[in-house]
């Protein structure tokens, strides 16, 4: 289901935190945000999930504005993996993960047995089938991320919003984190700090600093040395990738 952002605003504490935000999410595609701390990756996921309100502009996914549907309509759409990843959740695991599927039911109905199959098959794809059983608080970061990546894929929406899914996560995990968003097929926002993940992940990329779109295209059009140094501040060389082809950017950490 494809996203699009027409022209967002969104004021915090009387302040225009981002303006005239368009960018889009074709229907299946892997679209990034990637820009410097600051720049409003956050706030305009936040808007996607519903946690902010726009002040000017819309948020449409599959055509509708997010703000017209009911919540739990707009919950079998969208599902997220926040910045806000609460630890205080004295659930298991699996409790927590089984949260993905309240938007499928009615007041007060328990989990039935579709239910549990797809939190198993969820906590399988992040690579925690044994942990079901485990207090969520008691998790490491990075453990706790996947259950809550897993609670997004139980949630089985038709788009996936993700703010820095890598945080806290070792390099396998990282990698294997990408390989899934890749194999799930699944309209897909996010924000990523590693440019070169962002590079390879992405179909395309949106290029936010303070608080506008300032480059969107593919990530080889758009990850430019230039680029880089105007938006990000660094000198980088921008190679091919010798195992993939991918763009892979070389940063000079001697500054
Ligand atoms: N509740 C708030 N009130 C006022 N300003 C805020 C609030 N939340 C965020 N901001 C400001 O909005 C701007 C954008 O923040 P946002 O978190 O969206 O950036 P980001 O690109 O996600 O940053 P980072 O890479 O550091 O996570 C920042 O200048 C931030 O200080």
């Amino acid at each position: 289901m494809r996203i699009a952002i027409e022209d967002l605003e969104v004021v915090l504490s009387g302040r225009s935190v981002v303006s005239g935000v368009r960018l889009i999410a074709e229907d299946g595609e892997i679209a990034g945000l990637v820009g410097p701390n600051g720049s409003g990756k956050s706030t305009v996921l936040r808007t996607v999930y519903r946690y902010l309100r726009p002040h000017a502009g819309r948020v449409l996914v599959g055509g509708t504005d997010l703000r017209a549907l009911p919540a739990a309509e707009s919950a079998r759409r969208v599902a997220a993996l926040p910045q806000e990843r609460g630890s205080d959740f004295e659930l298991s695991v699996r409790a927590v993960v089984a949260m993905g599927r309240t938007p499928y039911k009615r007041a007060f109905a328990g989990d039935d047995a579709a239910d549990a199959e797809i939190v198993a098959a969820a906590l399988a794809s992040v690579g925690l089938s044994g942990a079901g059983r485990r207090r969520f608080s008691a998790l490491s970061g990075g453990e706790r991320q996947r259950v809550l990546l897993a609670r997004a894929l139980a949630q089985d929406p038709k788009v996936l919003v993700l703010d820095e899914p890598t945080n806290h996560l070792d390099v396998r995990h990282q990698v294997e984190l990408l390989s899934l968003l890749r194999a799930q097929r699944r309209t897909t926002l996010l924000s990523l700090h590693d440019l070169n993940a962002a590079a390879s992940l992405c179909d395309r990329l949106h290029v936010l600093h303070e608080g506008a779109v300032v480059a969107s295209g593919k990530p080889r059009d758009v990850l430019t040395p230039e680029l880089l140094a105007e938006v990000f501040g660094v000198r980088a060389a921008v190679v091919e990738h010798p195992l993939t082809g991918d763009p892979l950017i070389a940063f000079d950490h001697r500054g």
